[in-house]
């Protein structure tokens, strides 16, 4: 893949890497080893790190084993290994997945304390924390060491994209202390463009293959429909609680709106539009060469900000002449690692990173307790607004999205009491109660849902007419036209036909008895019909109107950020921080804004409610009449 090996030397050469190699042997060694350059960890490159030799990113666990063997001279430490697949009905029921994974242990940890861990894994779900008091956990899954990119992406990837695809907004974001394998777990090595090209490829990249792999399949059996989509990639970092955009090194300080139709957005982010799992690596080395990367105690590259790809996925598609919209945003957050600043030894920049990463996390940890306890029937503000992370995720947490986190850990005992709070926060995440809503809209099309009004009227009237007296002037062709949907070359000779009465006994009576059987099965046909209808019916009306509700729901959490926002700059205001005019300025700006989202609720509301109660209704009368005819076809037998 040309553009991919330009981009990857482009990305070396611009932070003076080149390989230097003389044998065949060592040039595809050193060109493997360089790829962790495209996580952008290529910056701290010739710092020393606790990961013998800078590969470490890529490495297969059969290559960390044999590391091992070579560091420390002892066979690597043999640990069960538990099944680990996905349970094809859990997003049904549930909104959030929490896994945990551990990484192999590192030749670091071997080196200082050996092949001793402070984790013990019982079942694919359980894990014991063998401290001091021992604690046991219990997650949706749990991923040991010897579990697969490709494995983990096919029990917690696949699902996500068939989310996506469903309208759903969905999240997934990695979290850990420092050097765990967050990037390793959502972006992995990324050369290869995609997983045919490396074992070691991440998350993300698969992700997109399966996703426009999904798409194309869709549209080619959805043909009829006109089914379109469109798919818009943007990437940020929150760095020292400055959002920038990956894509536009040349950003600064964007900011965070929200809007009825969008949600939460990032102003003036670049959405570049893909067609393709290339185009989305492409944008992914990109943006992975601009992120802030530093060498600390704990990872020789390690990530000092937050990373979240996101994609919408749009599609439209006619049915019936109405025109469906459906959409999704699916985000892909790489978190900045948590570290004890005791160990981490930050200080100057580093320090002041790890002081806004680790700000950032706790206003996370808050955000997700105060959630659980909600949950519990406690009523509490939720501080979305005290960090960007938070705000971004919002949806993800606690709202429309259904969220998979993976929490990501060492097994070595150097890292055990980090490894006890990654635990811990990821057992408070499975608290999480979201609430995701397929997100469709079918009544933007007003024009079309009162086209198919006035042909559902006609039909009404039609079928009242066959059902006031006129049944015994029925023909073949007039039961074929008045029933929806009737098998039209099919020749029926119930009711009129001429039967001569020298017509022998036996012919006559099994024409009779085709005759009963004929109508029976029409009679059984029709019914199953018109109560799919009525059912079709029931559920798009329903489905409007819970769409209405949750869009209700959505204006009453904006208005009360709205508030809470009115609230912070009045106590700025009190404190001195804030003049009297820079918050009424603020506050009419809020308020106008507040009241376009109110207008937009009382049109949308008043319209839709009355077509689908009308289509409702009107599609109900269809089924009873329908019902009613061949009921007195029947007893005219
Ligand atoms: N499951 C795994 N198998 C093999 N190697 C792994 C695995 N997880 C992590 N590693 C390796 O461990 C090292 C640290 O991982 P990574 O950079 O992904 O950590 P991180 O959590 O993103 O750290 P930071 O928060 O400091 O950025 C990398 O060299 C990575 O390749």
């Amino acid at each position: 893949m040309p553009f991919i090996s330009d981009t990857a030397s482009a990305i070396k050469s611009r932070f003076g890497f080149h390989n230097r190699s003389s044998s065949s042997e060592s040039v595809s060694l050193l060109s493997v080893r360089n790829t962790p350059d495209l996580l952008g960890k290529s910056a701290v490159r010739e710092n020393p790190g606790h990961f013998t030799a800078s590969a470490s990113a890529i490495r297969s666990i059969s290559e960390w084993d044999e590391d091992l063997t070579e560091s420390t001279g002892a066979a690597p430490q043999s640990s069960q290994s538990f099944e680990f697949h996905e349970d094809p009905s859990f997003w049904k029921d549930h909104n959030v997945q929490v896994i945990i994974r551990i990484r192999p242990l590192s030749s670091s940890e071997i080196s200082v304390q050996g092949n001793s861990k402070c984790i013990k894994q019982e079942s694919c779900q359980t894990i014991t924390w063998t401290g001091h008091p021992e604690s046991r956990f219990t997650f949706d899954l749990v991923a040991d060491e010897h579990v697969s990119q490709e494995n983990l992406f096919k029990v917690a990837g696949l699902p996500m994209v068939e989310n996506c695809m469903g309208g759903y907004n969905s999240c997934m974001f990695a979290y850990g202390q420092t050097g765990s394998g967050k990037t390793h777990t959502m972006l992995g090595d990324i050369e290869g463009g995609t997983r045919r090209h490396s074992v070691n490829c991440g998350m993300t990249p698969r992700v997109f293959e399966h996703l426009f792999t999904r798409i194309q399949k869709e549209k080619d059996i959805r043909k009829d429909e006109k089914l379109r989509f469109t798919c818009k990639c943007s990437f940020l970092e929150i760095y020292n609680e400055q959002i920038l955009d990956l894509l536009d090194p040349s950003s600064t300080n964007l900011q965070i709106r929200e809007d009825m139709k969008k949600g939460v957005y990032v102003e003036n982010l670049k959405e570049m539009e893909v067609t393709s799992a290339r185009d989305v690596i492409q944008l992914l080395i990109q943006g992975a060469a601009n992120r802030k990367v530093a060498a600390t105690n704990m990872n020789h590259a390690s990530s000092r900000s937050h990373s979240v790809f996101t994609c919408i996925i749009e599609s439209k598609w006619e049915s019936q002449a109405v025109t469906h919209h459906r959409f999704a945003r699916l985000n892909l957050v790489d978190l900045a690692g948590s570290e004890r600043q005791k160990s981490s030894g930050a200080e100057g920049e580093r320090l002041k990173e790890a002081t806004n990463i680790n700000k950032s996390l706790s206003t996370l940890g808050l955000v997700i307790m105060n959630l659980v306890n909600i949950s519990n029937g406690k009523s509490l503000h939720v501080p979305y607004r005290d960090s960007k992370l938070t705000f971004l995720l919002q949806d993800s947490l606690g709202g429309n999205a259904k969220t998979t986190i993976i929490a990501n850990i060492s097994p070595s005992n150097c890292c055990s009491l980090e490894t006890l709070s990654t635990l811990k926060f990821a057992q408070r995440a499975k608290f999480i109660k979201n609430n995701a809503v397929v997100n469709e809209d079918a009544s933007g099309d007003v024009v079309a849902m009162r086209l198919q009004i006035q042909q559902l009227k006609k039909e009404v009237s039609r079928l009242r007419g066959l059902v006031n007296g006129r049944t015994e002037n029925l023909d073949n062709d007039s039961l074929a036209s008045s029933v929806p949907a009737s098998p039209g070359p099919l020749k029926w000779e119930g009711l009129h036909g001429s039967f001569s009465p020298l017509a022998s006994d036996k012919r006559m009576s099994q024409k009779k008895d085709y005759e009963v059987a004929l109508v029976g099965a029409f009679k059984r046909e029709r019914e199953n019909e018109a109560a799919l209808q009525a059912l079709t019916a029931e559920s798009q009306a329903a489905m409007q109107l819970a769409k209405q509700r949750e869009d209700e729901i959505q204006s009453l959490k904006m208005r009360l950020r709205f508030r809470e926002a009115g609230i912070k700059r009045l106590e700025a205001v009190a404190s001195g921080k804030m003049s009297a005019e820079a918050h009424l300025s603020q506050e009419k700006e809020e308020y106008l804004k507040e009241i376009e989202v109110l207008r937009a609720q009382v049109n949308r509301n008043q319209e839709v409610t009355r077509f689908a109660l009308e289509n409702l209704r009107l599609k109900e009368e269809i089924r009873r009449h329908a019902y009613l005819i061949f009921k007195i076809l029947h007893f005219a037998l």
